[in-house]
C-alpha cells in the first residue's frame, strides 16, 4: 500500500443511525430540473441527440442563447406538494434534487451568484418549498450539486496557466460558500450528491476535496456523501490508490447496475437510472428503449438483493409538470410497492446462491428472506438451495398469504411450486430460513 493523507479514512460501512436509515430506503427518486427543460432537447427546429441537460454543449446551441434562457423560467405548473405526493405514491423513501447542474444555474436564491431563480420571472426559491413538501410526506431529501459550473468565470476543466490556478482557487472558495449556504438554508437535508468531479482541475486537489468533505460533515454531522466527490492526492477517484472506497457509499453506478456481490464488495452503494436510455433533464422526444415498470421493479429488486439503493430519475417539463409516461410509471411502481414493499424496504444481501428465477433479499439480519421472482419458469418449479447449517422453515406467498407447496429434493435443496397462472409483475415469496441444525418442517415430512 502507499501512504496517503487524502485517501479513505474508514474501511467498512458506516453503522450510525443516519446511514442505517439511508440504507433501509432502498428506493429513491432523482429529479433533474432546470433551464435545460425549456429547450427540452430541441433548438431552432433541430433535435439534440445527447442528454437534454447537456444541450449547452451542443454546437447548434449558442452559449449566449442558452445563458439567456433564465429570462423565460416561470414554471406556472410547479406544485411541490403534488410532486411529493406522487413520489410518496411511488414508494420512494428519499429524493435527490438538482440544486445546480453543470450549467451553473441555481434553483435556490444563492447570495454568491446572480445566475439563480431570483433573476428569473419566477423569482421565488424552488428548493425550499420542495424540501418542505417532501419532508412533510416523510421523504428524505438529498441535494445534487455539480462541481462543474459552465457559467462561473473562474471554473476550469484543467489548470494550464498561473491565472487558471488563481481563478480556480477563487472557484473552490465559491463552491465551499454555496455548499455551506445550502446546509444553512435547508438544514433537514440528509446528504449531498456530487457530480461533475472528473475534470483535471478537481482531481489534482485531493486535499481540498477531502477537507471539503470533512468541513461539510462538521457543519452537518451524519451527512451522507458518496464516493464521487473526492480524489486522493494521486488523482484516484471513488477508490483511493490503495483500493479503498472513499465516501459513505459507492456512487459510480450511473445507468448501470452490478451483477453479483463481488462487484460491490459488500459496500453500501447506489444505482441511479434513467427511464429512457440516456436523458436526465426533460427531452421532448424520447427515442430508443423506454423502460417499463416491470424492468424498473426488477432493477430495484436486483439492487436491494446486492445491498444497494436504486434511484429512478424524473425530468419535469419547463412548466413544472411531469410528462404522462413518468406519471404512469410512478403509479405502476407504486402499486407494486404497496403490495410488495416489505421485500424491498430494509432489505439486503441474503447470502444464498443466486437462482435463475430472480433475487433473494434478506430483511435486515432476520431469518426472513424474500424471493422476488422475475423469471417465471415454464416448469412452474423454483429451485431453492439453503446453505448447510441452515434450514427452510416455511415458504409463503407475500400477496396471497398462502403457503407455497414445497418438496425437498436433496440436502438443503427444495423445489417450490408456483400456481399455474399468468403473472404480469414480479411475484414475491417469503421464506423463513433458520440458522443452525434445527430440522425444518419439510425435512420432518420427508423422513
Ligand atoms: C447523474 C448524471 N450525471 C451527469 C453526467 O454528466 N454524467 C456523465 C457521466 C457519465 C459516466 C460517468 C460519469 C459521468 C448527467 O448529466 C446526470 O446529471
Amino acid at each position: 500500500t502507499v501512504s496517503l493523507q487524502h485517501g479513505a479514512h474508514r474501511s467498512g460501512n458506516r453503522t450510525d443511525a443516519d446511514m442505517e436509515r439511508w440504507r433501509s430506503h432502498r428506493l429513491g427518486q432523482f429529479i433533474h430540473w432546470g433551464l435545460y427543460a425549456i429547450p427540452g432537447g430541441e433548438w431552432n427546429g433541430k433535435v439534440y441527440n445527447g442528454a437534454a441537460e447537456w444541450i449547452r454543449s451542443w454546437k447548434e446551441m449558442p452559449h449566449e442563447a442558452y445563458d439567456n434562457l433564465y429570462k423565460q423560467f416561470n414554471p406556472a405548473g410547479y406544485n411541490p406538494q403534488q410532486w411529493a405526493r406522487q413520489a410518496k405514491d411511488m414508494g420512494a423513501r428519499y429524493m435527490i434534487i438538482t440544486t445546480k447542474h453543470h450549467d451553473g444555474f441555481c434553483l435556490w436564491p444563492s447570495k454568491y451568484s446572480k445566475y439563480t431563480v431570483a433573476s428569473t420571472p419566477w423569482k421565488k426559491d424552488i428548493i425550499g418549498p420542495m424540501v418542505e413538501a417532501y419532508n412533510k410526506e416523510g421523504i428524505d431529501v438529498v441535494l445534487y450539486f455539480s462541481i462543474i459550473d459552465w457559467n462561473h468565470p473562474d471554473w476550469r476543466t484543467s489548470l494550464k496557466t498561473k491565472e487558471d490556478t488563481v481563478a480556480y482557487g477563487r472557484f473552490k472558495v465559491f463552491v465551499k460558500n454555496q455548499l455551506k449556504e445550502l446546509l444553512t438554508k435547508y438544514p433537514t437535508v440528509k446528504g449531498f450528491w456530487f457530480d461533475g468531479t472528473w475534470d483535471e482541475s478537481w482531481k489534482t486537489d485531493g486535499a481540498f476535496s477531502d477537507e471539503l468533505e470533512q468541513y461539510l460533515q462538521s457543519l452537518h454531522p451524519g451527512l451522507i456523501i458518496g464516493s464521487r466527490l473526492r480524489a486522493d492526492e494521486k488523482g484516484a477517484r471513488h477508490f483511493d490508490s490503495n483500493g479503498r472506497l472513499m465516501g459513505d457509499y459507492e456512487q459510480g453506478w450511473e445507468r448501470k447496475l452490478p451483477e453479483k456481490i463481488e462487484d460491490v464488495h459488500h459496500n453500501d452503494w447506489e444505482g441511479v437510472m434513467t427511464i429512457p436510455e440516456n436523458q436526465w433533464g426533460y427531452h421532448a422526444r424520447w427515442t430508443g428503449h423506454i423502460k417499463t415498470a416491470n424492468e424498473l421493479i426488477e432493477m430495484l429488486a436486483r439492487s436491494a438483493s446486492l445491498g444497494g439503493n436504486f434511484v429512478i430519475n424524473f425530468g419535469p417539463k419547463a412548466d413544472g409538470t411531469y410528462r404522462a409516461e413518468e406519471q404512469q410509471l410512478a403509479a405502476q411502481i407504486g402499486q407494486w410497492m404497496k403490495t410488495n414493499g416489505a421485500a424491498i424496504y430494509g432489505g439486503g444481501y441474503a447470502g444464498l446462491e443466486k437462482q435463475d428465477w430472480g433475487y433473494y433479499i434478506r430483511k435486515g439480519n432476520t431469518d426472513t428472506v424474500y424471493m422476488v421472482v422475475c423469471n417465471i419458469p415454464v416448469s412452474g418449479y423454483l429451485r431453492v438451495k439453503i446453505p448447510p447449517q441452515q434450514s427452510l422453515q416455511s415458504a409463503t406467498g407475500l400477496e396471497s398469504g398462502q403457503p407455497i407447496p414445497t418438496t425437498q429434493t436433496g440436502r438443503n435443496e427444495y423445489l417450490l411450486q408456483l400456481e399455474n397462472k399468468k403473472y404480469d409483475a414480479p411475484v414475491v415469496i417469503q421464506l423463513e430460513v433458520k440458522k443452525g441444525k434445527e430440522r425444518g418442517e419439510f425435512e420432518k415430512a420427508r423422513t
